[in-house]
């Protein structure tokens, strides 16, 4: 079987880093050699972005200039990390993509849609995850969870509490609107509730991908 490129969405808090290493784990389990990554980032220059995107204490960023750092995070990521590893076969996890884009450039900042799907067609071409699992909990939870984590607050954690719930309406729309490519998990329970939930949707999603290729 090909390698599939799976993605993790959700907002702040909603556990994706956490549940990486159950879908890595489930992945291997079935053979598979995985790549696990993130965005911005995955590669030097484009961690060099993400801390630029996250930390810029400066004068305000414009919103098109951050849009453009997060495509221009996202070119490099392709071209050197996610296309050779899906041209190898391998499977590819990816803690956030272009999903984020719409969800924090587009509704959380105003950009309109269409501008990023420009630089989506530009950048990505016809690539699009296969899967994407997108966490989903309150937004307060999600506040509760991050504080939890005792970390100091980056330039999106100190966005106002609506930011995060247009960032959380935007995910379950497109969620709502292409059923094919997403899963929406309630990650509300306990972990290990939250990763068995993941399991069973890779169980489902794997086996179609499965009868696919042996059409
Ligand atoms: N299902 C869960 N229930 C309770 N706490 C959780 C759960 N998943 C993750 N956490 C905790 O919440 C915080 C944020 O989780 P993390 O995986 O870093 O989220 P994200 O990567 O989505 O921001 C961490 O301290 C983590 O231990
Ligand atoms: C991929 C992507 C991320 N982001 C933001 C969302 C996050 O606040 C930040 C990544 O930080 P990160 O620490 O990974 O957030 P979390 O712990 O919640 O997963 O970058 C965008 O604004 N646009 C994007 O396209």
């Amino acid at each position: 079987m090909r390698g599939r490129f799976i993605t993790l969405e959700g907002g702040e808090g909603v556990g994706k880093s956490t549940q990486m290493d159950a879908v890595r784990a489930w992945l291997e389990s079935r053979g598979h050699r995985v790549l696990t990554t993130r965005e911005p980032g995955g590669t030097p220059l484009s961690e060099h972005i993400r801390d630029l995107l996250k930390g810029w204490d400066g004068e305000d960023m414009d919103s098109d200039t951050e849009l453009l750092l997060v495509f221009a995070a996202r070119n490099e990521h392709l071209a050197k990390r996610i296309r050779p590893a899906l041209e190898r076969g391998e499977w590819v996890l990816c803690d956030r993509f272009t999903d984020a884009t719409y969800a924090y450039q587009g509704s959380g900042r105003g950009i309109p849609p269409a501008r990023i799907e420009t630089l989506e067609q530009w950048v990505q071409g016809t690539l699009r995850p296969d899967l994407t699992l997108l966490l989903d909990v309150p937004v307060a939870l999600g506040f509760e969870r991050v504080s939890g984590r005792g970390e100091g607050h980056d330039r999106f954690e100190r966005e106002q509490r609506d930011f995060f719930e247009r960032v959380r309406s935007t995910y379950l729309a497109r969620a709502t609107n292409d059923p094919e490519r997403f899963r929406v998990i309630d990650a509300s329970p306990l972990p290990e509730q939250v990763s068995e939930a993941i399991r069973a949707v890779l169980d489902e999603r794997h086996a179609v991908w499965a009868r696919e290729h042996r059409k």
